[in-house]
Protein backbone atom coordinates (compact mmCIF):
# COMPACT_ATOMS: atom_id res chain seq x y z
CA UNK A 1 0.00 0.00 0.00
CA UNK A 2 1.20 3.31 -0.96
CA UNK A 3 0.91 5.23 1.99
CA UNK A 4 2.24 2.64 4.44
CA UNK A 5 5.47 2.14 2.25
CA UNK A 6 5.47 6.08 2.36
CA UNK A 7 5.33 6.04 6.10
CA UNK A 8 8.03 3.36 6.42
CA UNK A 9 10.59 4.93 3.77
CA UNK A 10 10.14 8.75 5.47
CA UNK A 11 10.08 6.70 9.41
CA UNK A 12 9.11 9.03 12.46
CA UNK A 13 10.94 11.96 11.47
CA UNK A 14 8.97 12.97 9.07
CA UNK A 15 5.27 12.16 11.00
CA UNK A 16 4.09 14.98 11.74
CA UNK A 17 5.27 16.60 7.93
CA UNK A 18 3.14 13.41 6.71
CA UNK A 19 -0.09 14.39 9.07
CA UNK A 20 0.27 18.10 8.16
CA UNK A 21 0.05 16.62 4.45
CA UNK A 22 -2.76 14.20 4.41
CA UNK A 23 -4.55 16.18 6.91
CA UNK A 24 -3.95 19.53 4.94
CA UNK A 25 -4.91 17.90 1.66
CA UNK A 26 -8.40 16.81 2.84
CA UNK A 27 -9.49 20.02 4.83
CA UNK A 28 -8.30 21.37 1.16
CA UNK A 29 -10.80 19.12 -0.83
CA UNK A 30 -13.31 19.80 1.67
CA UNK A 31 -13.38 23.29 0.74
CA UNK A 32 -13.36 22.73 -2.76
CA UNK A 33 -16.56 20.41 -2.70
CA UNK A 34 -18.28 22.96 -0.13
CA UNK A 35 -17.46 26.24 -2.76
CA UNK A 36 -19.14 24.10 -5.13
CA UNK A 37 -21.94 22.86 -3.43
CA UNK A 38 -22.60 26.22 -2.20
CA UNK A 39 -23.32 27.12 -5.64
CA UNK A 40 -26.86 25.55 -5.24
CA UNK A 41 -28.04 28.09 -2.31
CA UNK A 42 -26.87 30.65 -4.73
CA UNK A 43 -28.13 29.97 -7.70
CA UNK A 44 -31.56 29.29 -5.44
CA UNK A 45 -31.56 32.64 -4.14
CA UNK A 46 -30.59 34.40 -7.60
CA UNK A 47 -33.55 33.23 -9.14
CA UNK A 48 -36.21 33.11 -5.93
CA UNK A 49 -37.98 36.09 -4.66
CA UNK A 50 -34.94 37.64 -2.80
CA UNK A 51 -31.46 37.62 -5.05
CA UNK A 52 -29.88 39.69 -2.31
CA UNK A 53 -29.68 35.85 -0.17
CA UNK A 54 -27.30 35.10 -2.53
CA UNK A 55 -24.88 37.45 -0.46
CA UNK A 56 -24.08 34.72 2.27
CA UNK A 57 -23.60 32.42 -0.10
CA UNK A 58 -20.88 34.12 -2.14
CA UNK A 59 -19.19 35.42 0.67
CA UNK A 60 -18.59 31.52 1.99
CA UNK A 61 -17.57 30.27 -1.52
CA UNK A 62 -15.34 32.64 -1.88
CA UNK A 63 -13.73 32.62 2.29
CA UNK A 64 -13.64 28.37 1.00
CA UNK A 65 -11.55 29.72 -1.92
CA UNK A 66 -9.31 31.96 -0.34
CA UNK A 67 -8.56 29.50 2.80
CA UNK A 68 -8.64 27.10 0.27
CA UNK A 69 -5.65 28.73 -1.86
CA UNK A 70 -3.73 29.42 1.69
CA UNK A 71 -4.31 25.30 2.94
CA UNK A 72 -2.87 24.22 -0.78
CA UNK A 73 0.24 26.58 -0.18
CA UNK A 74 0.69 24.53 3.05
CA UNK A 75 -0.17 21.52 1.65
CA UNK A 76 2.80 21.90 -0.94
CA UNK A 77 5.24 22.56 1.44
CA UNK A 78 4.32 19.87 3.98
CA UNK A 79 4.62 17.93 0.54
CA UNK A 80 8.10 18.81 -0.13
CA UNK A 81 9.38 18.36 3.61
CA UNK A 82 8.09 14.38 3.17
CA UNK A 83 9.86 14.43 -0.39
CA UNK A 84 13.15 15.22 0.87
CA UNK A 85 12.76 12.67 3.83
CA UNK A 86 12.32 10.48 0.74
CA UNK A 87 15.99 11.36 -0.82
CA UNK A 88 17.42 11.09 2.55
CA UNK A 89 15.90 7.73 3.07
CA UNK A 90 17.23 6.64 -0.61
CA UNK A 91 20.44 8.33 -0.39
CA UNK A 92 21.22 6.66 3.13
CA UNK A 93 19.88 3.27 2.47
CA UNK A 94 21.82 3.16 -1.44
CA UNK A 95 25.12 3.86 -0.10
CA UNK A 96 24.51 1.25 3.16
CA UNK A 97 23.61 -1.22 0.09
CA UNK A 98 26.55 -0.43 -1.58
CA UNK A 99 28.48 -0.54 1.11
CA UNK A 100 27.73 -3.52 2.75
CA UNK A 101 26.26 -5.98 -0.47
CA UNK A 102 28.49 -8.30 -1.55
CA UNK A 103 30.35 -7.67 -4.32
CA UNK A 104 29.23 -10.47 -6.51
CA UNK A 105 25.77 -9.23 -5.85
CA UNK A 106 26.63 -5.97 -7.15
CA UNK A 107 25.70 -7.11 -10.53
CA UNK A 108 24.57 -5.29 -13.67
CA UNK A 109 21.18 -5.54 -12.57
CA UNK A 110 21.13 -4.82 -9.33
CA UNK A 111 23.90 -1.83 -9.54
CA UNK A 112 21.26 -0.32 -12.31
CA UNK A 113 18.22 -0.95 -9.62
CA UNK A 114 20.29 1.12 -6.92
CA UNK A 115 21.18 3.74 -9.48
CA UNK A 116 17.79 4.37 -10.33
CA UNK A 117 16.21 4.67 -6.48
CA UNK A 118 19.23 6.58 -5.39
CA UNK A 119 19.57 8.92 -7.92
CA UNK A 120 16.17 8.54 -9.46
CA UNK A 121 13.47 7.97 -7.06
CA UNK A 122 13.95 11.10 -4.33
CA UNK A 123 13.40 13.81 -7.47
CA UNK A 124 10.66 11.50 -8.61
CA UNK A 125 9.16 11.46 -5.16
CA UNK A 126 9.16 15.11 -4.49
CA UNK A 127 7.59 15.57 -7.36
CA UNK A 128 5.61 12.99 -7.20
CA UNK A 129 3.69 13.50 -3.79
CA UNK A 130 3.44 17.27 -4.55
CA UNK A 131 1.81 16.42 -8.20
CA UNK A 132 0.11 13.33 -7.84
CA UNK A 133 -0.56 12.39 -3.83
CA UNK A 134 -2.02 15.46 -3.42
CA UNK A 135 -4.15 15.35 -6.51
CA UNK A 136 -5.16 11.44 -5.97
CA UNK A 137 -6.13 12.28 -2.29
CA UNK A 138 -8.64 15.43 -4.16
CA UNK A 139 -9.69 13.81 -7.16
CA UNK A 140 -10.27 10.39 -5.12
CA UNK A 141 -12.44 12.27 -1.89
CA UNK A 142 -13.98 15.04 -4.32
CA UNK A 143 -17.02 12.55 -4.93
CA UNK A 144 -17.78 11.31 -2.10
CA UNK A 145 -17.70 14.66 -0.74
CA UNK A 146 -19.94 16.29 -3.30
CA UNK A 147 -22.25 13.14 -2.24
CA UNK A 148 -22.54 14.51 0.90
CA UNK A 149 -23.33 17.69 0.16
CA UNK A 150 -25.93 16.77 -2.82
CA UNK A 151 -27.69 14.78 0.36
CA UNK A 152 -28.16 18.11 1.89
CA UNK A 153 -30.46 18.83 -1.68
CA UNK A 154 -31.84 15.02 -2.05
CA UNK A 155 -30.80 11.70 -0.98
CA UNK A 156 -31.02 10.22 -4.18
CA UNK A 157 -28.76 12.20 -5.62
CA UNK A 158 -26.68 11.64 -2.67
CA UNK A 159 -26.86 7.71 -3.25
CA UNK A 160 -26.10 8.29 -7.09
CA UNK A 161 -23.16 10.59 -6.45
CA UNK A 162 -21.92 7.73 -3.49
CA UNK A 163 -22.50 4.82 -6.24
CA UNK A 164 -20.66 6.98 -8.41
CA UNK A 165 -17.62 7.10 -6.32
CA UNK A 166 -17.53 3.62 -5.44
CA UNK A 167 -17.48 3.18 -9.27
CA UNK A 168 -14.33 5.74 -9.59
CA UNK A 169 -12.47 3.78 -6.87
CA UNK A 170 -13.19 0.38 -8.54
CA UNK A 171 -12.17 1.36 -12.27
CA UNK A 172 -9.05 3.32 -10.69
CA UNK A 173 -7.80 0.07 -8.86
CA UNK A 174 -8.79 -2.23 -11.81
CA UNK A 175 -6.42 -0.05 -14.07
CA UNK A 176 -3.50 0.75 -11.99
CA UNK A 177 -3.20 -2.97 -11.29
CA UNK A 178 -3.10 -3.95 -14.68
CA UNK A 179 -0.50 -1.01 -15.17
CA UNK A 180 1.54 -1.62 -12.36
CA UNK A 181 1.81 -5.23 -13.14
CA UNK A 182 2.78 -4.31 -17.15
CA UNK A 183 5.29 -1.77 -15.75
CA UNK A 184 6.82 -4.10 -13.57
CA UNK A 185 7.69 -6.26 -16.58
CA UNK A 186 8.38 -3.06 -18.45
CA UNK A 187 11.10 -2.26 -15.56
CA UNK A 188 12.65 -5.75 -15.10
CA UNK A 189 13.67 -5.36 -18.88
CA UNK A 190 15.10 -2.22 -18.65
CA UNK A 191 17.21 -3.76 -15.57
CA UNK A 192 17.76 -7.00 -17.82
CA UNK A 193 18.78 -4.67 -20.74
CA UNK A 194 21.28 -2.55 -18.49
CA UNK A 195 22.82 -5.92 -17.44
CA UNK A 196 23.50 -7.82 -20.46
CA UNK A 197 25.03 -4.44 -21.91
CA UNK A 198 27.37 -4.17 -18.79
CA UNK A 199 27.87 -8.00 -19.09
CA UNK A 200 28.22 -7.24 -23.07
CA UNK A 201 30.89 -4.60 -23.03
CA UNK A 202 33.29 -6.67 -20.00
CA UNK A 203 33.37 -9.68 -21.63
CA UNK A 204 33.03 -8.25 -25.12
CA UNK A 205 36.19 -9.55 -26.93
CA UNK A 206 35.25 -13.82 -25.31
CA UNK A 207 31.47 -12.66 -26.82
CA UNK A 208 32.77 -11.54 -29.72
CA UNK A 209 34.88 -14.79 -30.69
CA UNK A 210 31.83 -16.95 -29.52
CA UNK A 211 29.50 -14.64 -31.27
CA UNK A 212 26.89 -14.50 -28.80
CA UNK A 213 27.29 -10.96 -27.57
CA UNK A 214 25.59 -9.28 -30.42
CA UNK A 215 22.46 -11.93 -30.18
CA UNK A 216 22.53 -11.75 -26.76
CA UNK A 217 22.02 -7.95 -26.54
CA UNK A 218 19.63 -8.25 -29.71
CA UNK A 219 16.91 -10.63 -27.81
CA UNK A 220 17.05 -8.27 -24.63
CA UNK A 221 16.53 -5.17 -26.41
CA UNK A 222 13.38 -7.31 -28.12
CA UNK A 223 11.93 -8.40 -25.03
CA UNK A 224 12.22 -4.99 -23.59
CA UNK A 225 10.27 -3.75 -26.77
CA UNK A 226 7.69 -5.68 -26.64
CA UNK A 227 7.31 -5.21 -22.57
CA UNK A 228 7.05 -1.41 -23.67
CA UNK A 229 4.11 -2.32 -26.25
CA UNK A 230 2.22 -4.16 -23.41
CA UNK A 231 2.48 -1.20 -21.01
CA UNK A 232 1.04 0.98 -23.70
CA UNK A 233 -1.83 -1.64 -23.69
CA UNK A 234 -2.37 -2.20 -20.48
CA UNK A 235 -2.56 1.94 -20.24
CA UNK A 236 -5.47 1.86 -23.00
CA UNK A 237 -8.08 -0.47 -21.27
CA UNK A 238 -7.84 1.79 -18.27
CA UNK A 239 -8.76 4.58 -19.61
CA UNK A 240 -11.50 3.48 -21.31
CA UNK A 241 -12.63 2.28 -18.19
CA UNK A 242 -12.49 5.82 -16.67
CA UNK A 243 -13.97 7.34 -19.67
CA UNK A 244 -17.18 4.52 -19.24
CA UNK A 245 -17.43 5.57 -15.77
CA UNK A 246 -17.31 8.99 -16.01
CA UNK A 247 -19.94 8.80 -18.92
CA UNK A 248 -21.93 6.77 -16.45
CA UNK A 249 -21.57 8.99 -13.08
CA UNK A 250 -22.94 11.76 -16.06
CA UNK A 251 -25.51 9.95 -17.06
CA UNK A 252 -27.00 8.54 -13.67
CA UNK A 253 -26.70 12.23 -12.29
CA UNK A 254 -28.81 14.03 -15.18
CA UNK A 255 -31.44 10.67 -15.14
CA UNK A 256 -32.00 11.28 -11.53
CA UNK A 257 -31.73 15.03 -11.18
CA UNK A 258 -34.48 15.28 -14.73
CA UNK A 259 -36.57 12.47 -12.67
CA UNK A 260 -36.65 14.85 -9.85
CA UNK A 261 -36.94 17.82 -11.91
CA UNK A 262 -40.03 16.70 -13.49
CA UNK A 263 -41.56 15.17 -9.96
CA UNK A 264 -41.00 18.51 -9.12
CA UNK A 265 -38.65 17.61 -6.09
CA UNK A 266 -36.10 19.63 -7.13
CA UNK A 267 -35.93 23.32 -8.48
CA UNK A 268 -34.43 24.58 -11.84
CA UNK A 269 -31.89 26.52 -10.21
CA UNK A 270 -31.09 23.48 -8.40
CA UNK A 271 -31.37 21.18 -11.37
CA UNK A 272 -28.66 24.01 -13.35
CA UNK A 273 -26.73 24.04 -10.37
CA UNK A 274 -26.03 20.14 -10.59
CA UNK A 275 -24.82 20.56 -14.16
CA UNK A 276 -21.62 22.33 -12.14
CA UNK A 277 -21.33 19.54 -9.51
CA UNK A 278 -21.67 16.57 -12.13
CA UNK A 279 -18.76 18.28 -13.97
CA UNK A 280 -16.55 18.74 -11.14
CA UNK A 281 -17.51 15.16 -10.45
CA UNK A 282 -16.33 14.40 -14.60
CA UNK A 283 -13.58 15.96 -14.15
CA UNK A 284 -12.23 13.77 -10.71
CA UNK A 285 -12.41 11.01 -12.98
CA UNK A 286 -10.41 12.31 -16.20
CA UNK A 287 -7.70 13.12 -13.21
CA UNK A 288 -7.80 9.52 -11.55
CA UNK A 289 -7.66 8.49 -15.08
CA UNK A 290 -4.70 10.46 -15.67
CA UNK A 291 -2.45 9.84 -12.72
CA UNK A 292 -3.37 5.81 -12.58
CA UNK A 293 -0.45 5.45 -14.61
CA UNK A 294 1.72 7.72 -12.74
CA UNK A 295 0.60 6.23 -9.81
CA UNK A 296 1.43 2.68 -10.78
CA UNK A 297 5.49 3.90 -11.03
CA UNK A 298 5.55 5.55 -8.20
CA UNK A 299 4.36 2.64 -6.14
CA UNK A 300 6.65 0.52 -7.52
CA UNK A 301 9.21 2.53 -6.65
CA UNK A 302 8.52 3.51 -3.16
CA UNK A 303 7.93 -0.18 -2.49
CA UNK A 304 11.56 -0.65 -3.84
CA UNK A 305 13.18 1.84 -1.24
CA UNK A 306 10.78 0.37 1.22
CA UNK A 307 12.53 -3.22 1.35
CA UNK A 308 16.27 -1.16 0.56
CA UNK A 309 15.09 0.94 4.25
CA UNK A 310 14.31 -2.15 5.85
CA UNK A 311 16.89 -4.57 4.22
CA UNK A 312 19.14 -1.62 6.47
CA UNK A 313 17.33 -1.48 9.37
CA UNK A 314 17.58 -5.18 9.40
CA UNK A 315 21.31 -5.22 8.98
CA UNK A 316 21.22 -2.63 11.43
CA UNK A 317 19.19 -4.36 14.39
CA UNK A 318 21.11 -7.49 14.06
CA UNK A 319 24.16 -6.06 14.35
CA UNK A 320 23.23 -4.34 17.47
CA UNK A 321 22.19 -7.51 18.93
CA UNK A 322 25.82 -8.52 18.59
CA UNK A 323 26.96 -8.98 22.45
CA UNK A 324 30.36 -9.43 22.68
CA UNK A 325 32.95 -12.19 20.83
CA UNK A 326 32.34 -15.29 19.64
CA UNK A 327 34.05 -18.47 18.34
CA UNK A 328 33.98 -18.12 14.41
CA UNK A 329 34.31 -22.10 13.07
CA UNK A 330 35.00 -22.89 9.38
CA UNK A 331 34.40 -26.23 8.24
CA UNK A 332 35.58 -27.59 4.84
CA UNK A 333 35.41 -24.57 3.31
CA UNK A 334 35.98 -23.60 0.12
CA UNK A 335 35.74 -20.55 -2.27
CA UNK A 336 36.09 -20.33 -6.27
CA UNK A 337 35.81 -17.14 -8.29
CA UNK A 338 33.47 -17.11 -11.03
CA UNK A 339 36.44 -17.46 -13.76
CA UNK A 340 37.39 -20.74 -11.83
CA UNK A 341 40.40 -19.68 -9.79
CA UNK A 342 40.19 -21.76 -6.65
CA UNK A 343 41.36 -19.13 -3.87
CA UNK A 344 40.34 -21.54 -0.66
CA UNK A 345 40.21 -25.53 -0.30
CA UNK A 346 39.21 -27.23 2.16
CA UNK A 347 39.81 -24.85 4.98
CA UNK A 348 38.94 -26.20 8.35
CA UNK A 349 39.69 -22.94 11.06
CA UNK A 350 38.61 -22.20 14.45
CA UNK A 351 38.89 -18.04 15.27
CA UNK A 352 38.50 -18.61 19.22
CA UNK A 353 35.97 -15.75 20.93
CA UNK A 354 37.77 -13.12 22.28
CA UNK A 355 41.27 -13.92 20.55
CA UNK A 356 43.27 -12.09 18.09
CA UNK A 357 43.99 -14.08 15.46
CA UNK A 358 46.82 -13.23 12.49
CA UNK A 359 46.92 -14.65 9.24
CA UNK A 360 49.73 -15.09 7.04
CA UNK A 361 50.63 -16.52 3.46
CA UNK A 362 52.55 -15.57 0.54
CA UNK A 363 50.47 -13.20 -2.22
CA UNK A 364 47.48 -15.02 -3.53
CA UNK A 365 47.41 -17.52 -0.92
CA UNK A 366 43.56 -16.98 -0.07
CA UNK A 367 44.27 -14.39 2.86
CA UNK A 368 41.72 -11.29 1.77
CA UNK A 369 39.36 -14.55 0.31
CA UNK A 370 39.10 -15.72 3.62
CA UNK A 371 38.37 -12.73 5.96
CA UNK A 372 35.77 -11.52 2.63
CA UNK A 373 34.33 -15.18 3.35
CA UNK A 374 34.11 -14.60 7.36
CA UNK A 375 33.24 -10.99 6.83
CA UNK A 376 29.99 -12.46 4.86
CA UNK A 377 31.29 -10.60 1.81
CA UNK A 378 31.18 -13.81 0.43
CA UNK A 379 29.16 -16.91 0.69
CA UNK A 380 31.74 -20.29 0.25
CA UNK A 381 31.03 -22.40 -2.46
CA UNK A 382 31.43 -25.52 -0.06
CA UNK A 383 31.47 -25.98 3.27
CA UNK A 384 30.08 -23.90 6.26
CA UNK A 385 30.70 -21.05 8.47
CA UNK A 386 29.50 -21.17 12.09
CA UNK A 387 29.46 -18.16 14.14
CA UNK A 388 28.94 -18.55 18.36
CA UNK A 389 27.83 -22.01 17.57
CA UNK A 390 24.98 -21.85 14.79
CA UNK A 391 25.78 -21.88 10.80
CA UNK A 392 25.53 -18.91 9.58
CA UNK A 393 25.14 -17.20 6.29
CA UNK A 394 26.49 -14.32 4.84
CA UNK A 395 23.67 -11.76 6.04
CA UNK A 396 24.27 -12.60 9.42
CA UNK A 397 27.55 -12.95 9.38
CA UNK A 398 27.65 -9.64 7.24
CA UNK A 399 25.81 -7.59 10.09
CA UNK A 400 27.74 -9.51 13.40
CA UNK A 401 31.08 -8.58 11.77
CA UNK A 402 33.08 -4.96 11.43
CA UNK A 403 35.68 -4.90 8.45
CA UNK A 404 38.28 -2.21 8.44
CA UNK A 405 39.47 -2.68 4.53
CA UNK A 406 43.06 -2.32 3.04
CA UNK A 407 41.86 1.14 2.21
CA UNK A 408 39.15 3.24 3.54
CA UNK A 409 36.97 4.92 1.38
CA UNK A 410 35.43 8.04 2.71
CA UNK A 411 31.97 9.34 1.65
CA UNK A 412 31.38 13.10 1.71
CA UNK A 413 30.56 14.52 5.26
CA UNK A 414 31.47 15.04 8.46
CA UNK A 415 33.84 12.41 10.27
CA UNK A 416 30.82 12.24 12.56
CA UNK A 417 28.89 10.66 9.65
CA UNK A 418 31.77 8.84 8.38
CA UNK A 419 32.59 7.12 11.79
CA UNK A 420 28.83 5.85 13.05
CA UNK A 421 25.50 6.49 14.23
CA UNK A 422 25.62 7.31 17.89
CA UNK A 423 25.52 9.03 20.94
CA UNK A 424 28.78 11.88 22.13
CA UNK A 425 29.91 9.33 24.85
CA UNK A 426 30.34 6.25 22.06
CA UNK A 427 32.13 8.63 19.97
CA UNK A 428 34.64 9.80 22.76
CA UNK A 429 35.58 6.54 23.72
CA UNK A 430 35.84 5.49 20.13
CA UNK A 431 37.88 8.14 19.37
CA UNK A 432 40.24 7.14 22.19
CA UNK A 433 40.49 3.31 20.90
CA UNK A 434 41.23 4.55 17.56
CA UNK A 435 43.35 7.00 18.50
CA UNK A 436 41.99 9.48 16.35
CA UNK A 437 41.92 12.13 18.87
CA UNK A 438 45.12 13.60 17.18
CA UNK A 439 43.49 13.37 13.88
CA UNK A 440 40.14 15.57 14.95
CA UNK A 441 42.90 17.93 16.83
CA UNK A 442 43.87 18.73 13.40
CA UNK A 443 40.78 19.02 11.56
CA UNK A 444 39.01 22.89 12.18
CA UNK A 445 35.55 21.65 13.28
CA UNK A 446 36.49 18.57 15.14
CA UNK A 447 33.86 15.52 14.48
CA UNK A 448 31.99 18.03 12.43
CA UNK A 449 34.53 18.61 9.90
CA UNK A 450 34.03 17.87 6.50
CA UNK A 451 36.01 15.34 4.94
CA UNK A 452 35.67 12.87 2.17
CA UNK A 453 35.00 14.46 -1.55
CA UNK A 454 34.92 18.12 -1.27
CA UNK A 455 36.16 18.03 2.50
CA UNK A 456 39.28 18.30 4.74
CA UNK A 457 41.74 15.20 2.94
CA UNK A 458 43.31 12.79 5.09
CA UNK A 459 46.41 11.26 4.55
CA UNK A 460 46.64 7.40 4.37
CA UNK A 461 46.99 6.90 8.30
CA UNK A 462 44.51 9.21 9.39
CA UNK A 463 41.90 7.57 6.85
CA UNK A 464 42.68 4.15 8.12
CA UNK A 465 41.80 5.28 11.77
CA UNK A 466 38.43 6.59 11.03
CA UNK A 467 37.83 2.75 8.93
CA UNK A 468 39.27 1.55 12.69
CA UNK A 469 36.87 4.16 14.38
CA UNK A 470 34.05 2.95 11.82
CA UNK A 471 34.63 -0.28 12.41
CA UNK A 472 34.56 -0.06 16.11
CA UNK A 473 31.34 1.71 16.11
CA UNK A 474 29.68 -1.32 15.31
CA UNK A 475 28.90 -3.24 18.21
CA UNK A 476 29.77 -6.33 16.47
CA UNK A 477 30.92 -9.59 18.26
CA UNK A 478 34.04 -10.17 14.99
CA UNK A 479 36.28 -7.31 14.15
CA UNK A 480 38.40 -8.04 11.03
CA UNK A 481 41.51 -6.32 9.69
CA UNK A 482 42.76 -6.94 6.27
CA UNK A 483 46.17 -5.86 5.83
CA UNK A 484 45.45 -2.43 7.03
CA UNK A 485 48.98 -1.66 8.35
CA UNK A 486 50.80 -2.54 4.94
CA UNK A 487 50.97 0.59 3.55
CA UNK A 488 50.99 2.83 7.42
CA UNK A 489 53.56 4.72 8.26
CA UNK A 490 54.85 3.19 11.58
CA UNK A 491 53.06 5.31 14.23
CA UNK A 492 50.02 4.75 12.43
CA UNK A 493 50.76 0.92 12.34
CA UNK A 494 51.85 1.48 16.33
CA UNK A 495 48.58 3.12 17.23
CA UNK A 496 46.76 0.19 15.22
CA UNK A 497 48.14 -2.06 17.50
CA UNK A 498 48.03 -0.59 20.47
CA UNK A 499 44.08 -0.17 19.33
CA UNK A 500 43.50 -3.76 18.98
CA UNK A 501 45.54 -4.56 22.29
CA UNK A 502 43.18 -2.35 23.83
CA UNK A 503 39.72 -4.23 22.80
CA UNK A 504 41.15 -7.24 22.70
CA UNK A 505 38.91 -9.87 24.88
CA UNK A 506 35.93 -7.79 23.61
CA UNK A 507 35.45 -8.89 19.85
CA UNK A 508 37.11 -11.97 17.91
CA UNK A 509 39.64 -10.27 15.77
CA UNK A 510 41.24 -11.37 12.74
CA UNK A 511 43.67 -9.66 11.06
CA UNK A 512 45.30 -10.23 7.46
CA UNK A 513 48.55 -8.82 7.32
CA UNK A 514 52.08 -8.67 5.68
CA UNK A 515 54.29 -6.91 8.62
CA UNK A 516 55.24 -8.67 12.18
CA UNK A 517 53.98 -5.92 14.06
CA UNK A 518 50.58 -7.42 14.22
CA UNK A 519 52.62 -11.18 14.36
CA UNK A 520 53.81 -10.23 17.94
CA UNK A 521 50.26 -8.99 19.58
CA UNK A 522 48.39 -12.69 18.31
CA UNK A 523 47.34 -14.83 20.71
CA UNK A 524 47.42 -17.58 17.11
CA UNK A 525 48.92 -17.55 13.95
CA UNK A 526 47.80 -18.90 10.68
CA UNK A 527 49.61 -19.82 7.90
CA UNK A 528 47.88 -19.84 4.06
CA UNK A 529 49.27 -21.60 1.23
CA UNK A 530 47.54 -21.99 -1.69
CA UNK A 531 43.94 -21.66 -0.58
CA UNK A 532 44.79 -24.31 2.23
CA UNK A 533 45.59 -24.00 5.85
CA UNK A 534 49.93 -24.73 5.88
CA UNK A 535 50.14 -24.39 9.76
CA UNK A 536 48.14 -22.68 12.58
CA UNK A 537 49.10 -22.22 16.35
CA UNK A 538 50.54 -19.77 18.91
CA UNK A 539 53.45 -17.88 17.46
CA UNK A 540 56.13 -19.70 19.97
CA UNK A 541 54.61 -23.47 19.14
CA UNK A 542 55.06 -22.51 14.93
CA UNK A 543 58.47 -20.89 15.72
CA UNK A 544 60.35 -23.74 17.42
CA UNK A 545 57.87 -26.23 15.35
CA UNK A 546 60.54 -25.35 12.37
CA UNK A 547 57.84 -24.79 9.51
CA UNK A 548 56.76 -22.40 6.72
CA UNK A 549 55.65 -19.81 9.59
CA UNK A 550 59.50 -20.32 11.22
CA UNK A 551 61.08 -19.93 7.96
CA UNK A 552 58.62 -16.77 7.19
CA UNK A 553 60.04 -15.28 10.04
CA UNK A 554 63.30 -15.90 9.64
CA UNK A 555 63.61 -14.17 6.04
CA UNK A 556 61.74 -10.95 7.80
CA UNK A 557 64.68 -11.26 10.72
CA UNK A 558 67.00 -11.21 7.91
CA UNK A 559 65.35 -8.44 5.86
CA UNK A 560 64.57 -6.42 8.79
CA UNK A 561 61.33 -5.39 6.56
CA UNK A 562 59.12 -8.18 6.93
CA UNK A 563 57.24 -8.76 3.67
CA UNK A 564 55.74 -12.52 3.52
N1 LIG B 1 38.05 -11.27 -8.09
C1 LIG B 1 38.83 -12.33 -8.36
N2 LIG B 1 38.59 -13.08 -9.44
C2 LIG B 1 39.37 -14.16 -9.73
N3 LIG B 1 40.39 -14.55 -8.95
C3 LIG B 1 40.67 -13.83 -7.87
C4 LIG B 1 39.92 -12.69 -7.50
N4 LIG B 1 40.43 -12.15 -6.36
C5 LIG B 1 41.47 -12.95 -6.02
N5 LIG B 1 41.61 -13.95 -6.92
C6 LIG B 1 42.58 -15.03 -6.89
O1 LIG B 1 42.30 -15.82 -5.75
C7 LIG B 1 43.51 -16.21 -5.12
C8 LIG B 1 43.53 -15.73 -3.68
O2 LIG B 1 43.52 -14.30 -3.71
P1 LIG B 1 43.52 -13.43 -2.38
O3 LIG B 1 43.39 -12.01 -2.77
O4 LIG B 1 42.54 -13.98 -1.43
O5 LIG B 1 44.99 -13.72 -1.84
P2 LIG B 1 45.83 -12.90 -0.78
O6 LIG B 1 46.58 -13.91 -0.02
O7 LIG B 1 44.95 -11.99 -0.01
O8 LIG B 1 46.77 -12.07 -1.74
P3 LIG B 1 47.50 -10.64 -1.43
O9 LIG B 1 48.37 -10.85 -0.26
O10 LIG B 1 48.27 -10.38 -2.67
O11 LIG B 1 46.39 -9.64 -1.21
C9 LIG B 1 44.64 -15.66 -5.99
O12 LIG B 1 45.02 -16.66 -6.89
C10 LIG B 1 43.98 -14.52 -6.72
O13 LIG B 1 44.61 -14.32 -7.97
Amino acid sequence: MIFTDLAAVTGGTHRADRAAFYGLTIFSTILQAAATIGLIPVLAALFGDEPADAWPWVAMMAAALIVGWATDMAVTKAGVRVGFGVIDAAERAGVQAIRTLDTADLHGERASMLRDLVAKSGPDAVSAIVLLFSPLIRAALLVPFLSIGLFLVSWQLGLVGLVAGAALFGAFFLSRRAVAKAEDGFAAAGRELDDRMLEYAWAQPTLRAAGVGPRLVDGVISRSRSRGFRLLAWQIPGDILFSVVGQIVLIALGVTAGALYLSDDLSGSTAAALIVVALRMVESTGSLSLLATPYAGIQRTLADLRELVESEVAVQTSADGADGPVDVVLEAVDYSYPDGTRALDGVDLTFRRGEITVIVGHSGSGKSTLLDVVAGLREPSGGQVSVGGSTSDADTRLAGSAVVFQTTLLRPGTVRENVMTGDAADLVEIADLAQLDSVLAGLPDGWESKIGEGGNTLSGGERQRVGLARALAKPAGVLLVDEATSSLDVVTERAVVDSLQRIRGTRTIVVVTHRPALVAIADSVVVLDGGRVAESGPVDGLLTGGGVFADLWERWRASEGWQV
